[in-house]
């Protein structure tokens, strides 16, 4: 029998649309909340309530007497998915009170990728060590290793192979084609060599997260271990996954687990990147018995908006036949289509607009700017919000380097390489010399005024270029040169300075990326020998590829600083339609909609492939060239993501003509007039509920904000890069390698020989950022320290219970996870009592009390979780000692409330300086801090 849940509701009025901390369910969101037993496909029109309709699926399965362990939940972003945990952890602490949710960390809430990360970390060891090259980094990776790969078979210059293979390698790896089949075909052999490229730098791509979860889950042995528990599956955003995705979920969903896949076919926009609507629109047939049930009631838009969306939907084909129906009263515009002059007068209308809703009750944050791309559309209205500081948050590629510190940072660094330079992509590339980099410094950090010392610094520097015998330490060496020119001065309360910040913070990260693939070290096969070789890390060349990355790819890849990442910020959102879904606003402006840009003139172009037409047929090719239709989906989406008001603007001219979109035609009826005041929605009253959503943190994000919380605004907030030194990744290693010795011990109930540990040492063990002589001196560091443990605790390898394990509690203020290096069963002789240790290398800058705070912190979720935790350990590797921890009630109590404050303190974004002597010398933002308390000589 199914539980309802019992929690107190607050009837939502449907004139305002309020949305109450609990709302009356409908009786279609009532039937997807209860259905038990077998597959469910929900079929859900936009603004229908589908994440309330999960989150209280997911609360009721749980008062059901579900296992939170027997549920996973994907979501297709980081940010859905913690409004979707959100949303749970309430509806499960209104019914069931908030001592329960200890219980919930167990419960997977988060994307696909991520649950492969950690599927791969928990099931498939050899991950362990692996990291996850991002975009930029996977650019940069092919950059360097262009020659070795054999890019130029692919076509001339070096970027252009590098895209291409992007693409194409997304390809095979969303349609999981098997590499061998185009064995022989230039990209083919790219491919192939690529893969093991990868393997032997430690690294995976996002593509490769999935298609190595699929292969270790075909594996019976895995898969038997990761379903062992699994009961229900929930897929939201299906209409959006790929191939790749969709054999996971298959993988998963067998027998007994039961699906519930939630979808609107309308909303399918990212066929570009492989989703398939077909899994949606075959889903009965391919997970066959499946129940269908349709949300078919937007609670989100008002009348209006709602049959002109309905309208519109009506020219996307193939589609799912459905149609939305009105939940809230009429009031107000609803739609209102209207033209400009000119682009630069739309930008201003649109900001009177915005004014004038402040004065009706509106906050910034309730109105947002849809782009078809924010790149090409946004600057004169960026400009226009500027000009009256009007906040925004701006997610899209916006021209960093045309900020003057990015550009003058250029600059510098074609400087150094002997280069030209140029801030935009079709700009004209300019000669540099020292007057010029010392001219831009004076004018971008220095109000104009000639930064005295730089001079002198950048002859020196030229000259250490030159000389190939000088390390290069990338990061670093960038925040000395921001000590020079002041920015240790800048004051971050004042916004303008805290936006400089974080340009430069950008500009780190751009640096840290190319550091990062051009300084890792790989192993290499040398005369049938296994040997490490570090990366490069000096002379010419490295500035010449440095320049090359900044020049020819990084001016087009990175985003320009987006603002703070602040709990509660107020500002209005500027983004393209693809990042807006699953969001809504009560205020949604579609401006520049004239032809050729929405739908985009480039949509459905026939591309050039590299993939055989065996392995990659036309009817799937034209999936990724997308099509009208698929414009029109993305149009669909921008209309359903107001709830009072939408906006549909067109401006007439830039210097040459422009026509309308045919879109807003349809919409409109007719080409709009000219407007420059437009009416506005009634007034508002903003619900008390925003912005409530429970933050996830790291355990080190927690103690990195205790330590010093202005460094955590520094690194996690504004996003300064942390240097890099040969030892990084070391203690990482020795976990790794005692986790291998571990899990093997497991596996054969008995200790392993000094020859496999020695056969360990010899396959896992990897440090990203050494030369040869550091990894030996580190290597025999490490067997030092692993051999000492060995002959002192090697008993306890019989007893261990999990390595490597993850845990989430859940607080009043939010959501902290983490993972104990190791779990020990039989604590004090009794099977299921358990211990847990944390393993300490010396390079470790924790302090005991903080590794105490930690295992107090994973003891309490253990218990939670309905584990029997005993005892916990700190065990000091190089010491070899170990130190009982107290993990009884009070200790627990006191880290959960320790805990709790320093969410408090993030969320509010109190972060005072912490400065001491000890600390700030080897601080990676010391450089740049005012209050650093170590002497130059430590910078
Ligand atoms: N039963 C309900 N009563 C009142 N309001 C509701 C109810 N269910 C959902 N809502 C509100 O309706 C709006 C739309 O809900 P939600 O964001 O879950 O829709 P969705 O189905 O995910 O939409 P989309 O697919 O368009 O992103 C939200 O503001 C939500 O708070």
């Amino acid at each position: 029998m199914t539980t309802k849940l019992t929690i107190a509701t607050v009837e939502e009025s449907p004139q305002t649309g309020g949305s109450g901390s609990s709302f009356v369910l409908s009786p279609e969101q009532e039937k997807v909340v209860n259905h038990r037993g077998g597959h469910l496909q929900v079929i859900a029109c936009a603004g229908a309530g589908k994440t309330e309709a999960i989150s209280r699926r997911v609360a009721s399965l749980i008062l059901d007497g579900a296992e939170p362990s027997q549920i996973i939940a994907f979501t297709f972003t980081d940010r859905a998915a913690q409004s979707l945990k959100t949303r749970i952890t309430k509806r499960i602490a209104e019914a069931k009170g908030p001592a329960f949710l200890d219980r919930l960390g167990p419960m997977f809430v988060g994307t696909i990728h991520s649950y492969c990360l950690r599927m791969l970390q928990d099931h498939v060891p050899e991950f362990g060590n692996f990291d996850i090259l991002d975009e930029n980094r996977l650019a940069g990776l092919l950059s360097r290793e262009h020659k070795r790969l054999e890019l130029s078979k692919l076509g001339n210059q070096h970027w252009r192979p590098i895209f291409d293979f992007l693409r194409n390698a997304d390809v095979v790896e969303n349609e999981l084609i098997d590499g061998g089949l185009m064995k022989g075909t230039p990209f083919g052999d790219c491919y192939l060599a690529f893969k093991q490229t990868l393997y032997r730098y430690h690294f995976l791509t996002y593509g490769l997260l999935i298609s190595a979860a699929v292969k270790a889950l075909s594996r019976l042995e895995v898969a038997n271990r990761v379903r062992a528990n699994l009961r229900y599956l929930i897929v939201d955003e299906y209409q959006d996954v790929n191939p790749a995705q969709e054999k996971l979920i298959s993988l998963l969903a067998q027998d007994p687990v039961q699906l519930c896949v939630v979808a609107d076919d309308d909303q399918s926009i990212y066929q570009w990147r492989g989703s398939d609507v077909s899994n949606m629109l075959d889903f009965r047939k391919r997970y066959s018995p499946a129940t269908s049930l349709t949300l078919s009631v937007n609670r989100r838009c008002r009348p209006k908006i709602i049959s002109s969306a309905n309208a519109f939907a009506t020219s996307i084909a193939p589609r799912l036949t459905k149609k939305m129906e009105p939940h809230r009263q009429p009031g107000g515009p609803e739609v209102h289509g209207w033209a400009a002059e000119t682009d630069a007068a739309e930008a201003v209308t649109i900001a009177d607009t915005i004014e004038r809703l402040r004065g009706e009750g509106f906050r910034y944050k309730d109105i947002a700017i849809l782009y078809r791309s924010v790149r090409t559309a946004s600057p004169p209205l960026i400009e226009e919000f500027k000009k009256r500081d009007i906040p925004f948050r701006c997610a899209g590629r916006t021209g960093l380097f045309l900020q003057p510190e990015a550009s003058a940072l250029g600059k510098l660094y074609a400087l150094l390489s002997g280069n030209e330079w140029k801030s935009e992509r079709y700009g004209e590339s300019q000669s540099v010399d020292l007057d010029d980099v010392d001219h831009e410094f004076a004018a971008a950090f220095n109000e104009g005024e000639t930064i005295p010392d730089l001079r002198p610094y950048l002859q020196d520097w030229q000259a250490m270029v030159k000389d190939n015998t000088a390390q290069v330490n990338l990061v670093r060496d960038y925040y000395r040169l921001l000590r020079l020119v002041g920015v240790n001065t800048l004051d971050l309360d004042d916004p303008a300075d805290s936006a400089r910040m974080g340009t430069l913070a950008r500009f780190s990260q751009i640096l840290a990326d190319f550091e990062h693939v051009t300084r890792r070290a790989r192993y290499v096969d040398e005369q049938g020998q296994q040997i490490f070789r570090g990366g490069q890390d000096r002379g010419i060349y490295f500035y010449q590829r440095l320049y090359n990355y900044l020049q020819y790819y990084a001016l087009d890849a990175y985003e320009d600083f987006e603002g703070e990442d602040t709990f509660d910020l107020d500002a209005v959102d500027i983004l393209t339609v693809h990042q807006s879904k699953g969001l809504e606003w009560p205020v949604v402006f579609l401006p520049s909609l004239v032809e050729g840009r929405f739908p985009s003139r480039y949509a459905g172009q026939s591309q050039d492939w590299l993939l055989p037409e065996s392995v990659f047929p036309a009817s799937v090719r034209k999936r990724y060239e997308g099509s009208d239709t698929e414009e029109r989906r993305l149009f669909y989406v921008a209309l359903t993501r107001a709830k009072d008001v939408v906006y549909l603007s067109r401006f007439r001219r830039k210097t040459n003509k422009f026509k309308p979109s045919p879109f807003l035609l349809e919409i409109v009826g007719s080409d709009p007039e000219l407007a420059e005041q437009l009416p506005l929605p009634p007034t508002f009253t903003p619900s008390a509920e925003s912005g409530d959503e429970l933050p996830t943190v790291s355990f080190s994000e927690l103690a990195s904000y205790e330590g010093c919380p202005l460094k955590y605004r520094f690194s996690s907030s504004l996003g300064f890069q942390p240097q890099l030194v040969a030892e990084l990744g070391y203690g990482r290693a020795i976990h790794h390698i005692l986790r291998h010795i571990a899990e093997a011990t497991k596996a054969k109930q008995q200790l392993p020989t000094l020859e496999e540990v020695e056969k360990v040492f010899a396959k896992e063990f990897y440090l990203p950022f050494a030369n040869n002589a550091a990894f030996h001196n580190l290597l025999d560091r490490a067997r030092s320290l692993v051999g000492k443990y060995l002959s002192d605790y090697s008993g306890e390898l019989l007893r261990v219970w999990e390595t490597e394990r993850p845990f989430e509690l859940h607080l009043e203020k939010g959501v902290v996870n983490g993972r104990a290096d190791v779990i020990l069963d039989r604590e004090g002789g009794v099977v299921g009592n358990l211990g847990i240790v944390d393993y300490k290398t010396a390079n470790d800058a924790k302090s005991d009390d903080v590794f105490a705070f930690q295992l107090a912190i994973y003891a309490a979720a253990g218990r939670g979780e309905g584990l029997d935790v005993k005892a916990a350990y700190l065990h000091a590797l190089k010491e070899s000692v170990r130190k009982n921890v107290p993990v009884d009630n009070v200790a627990i109590s006191v880290a959960r409330k320790r805990a709790d404050t320093l969410i408090e303190g993030i969320v509010a974004a109190e972060f005072p300086p912490r400065p001491e002597l000890s600390k700030c010398k080897v601080c990676d933002m010391r450089a740049i801090c005012k209050h650093a308390q170590c002497s130059k000589y430590d910078l």
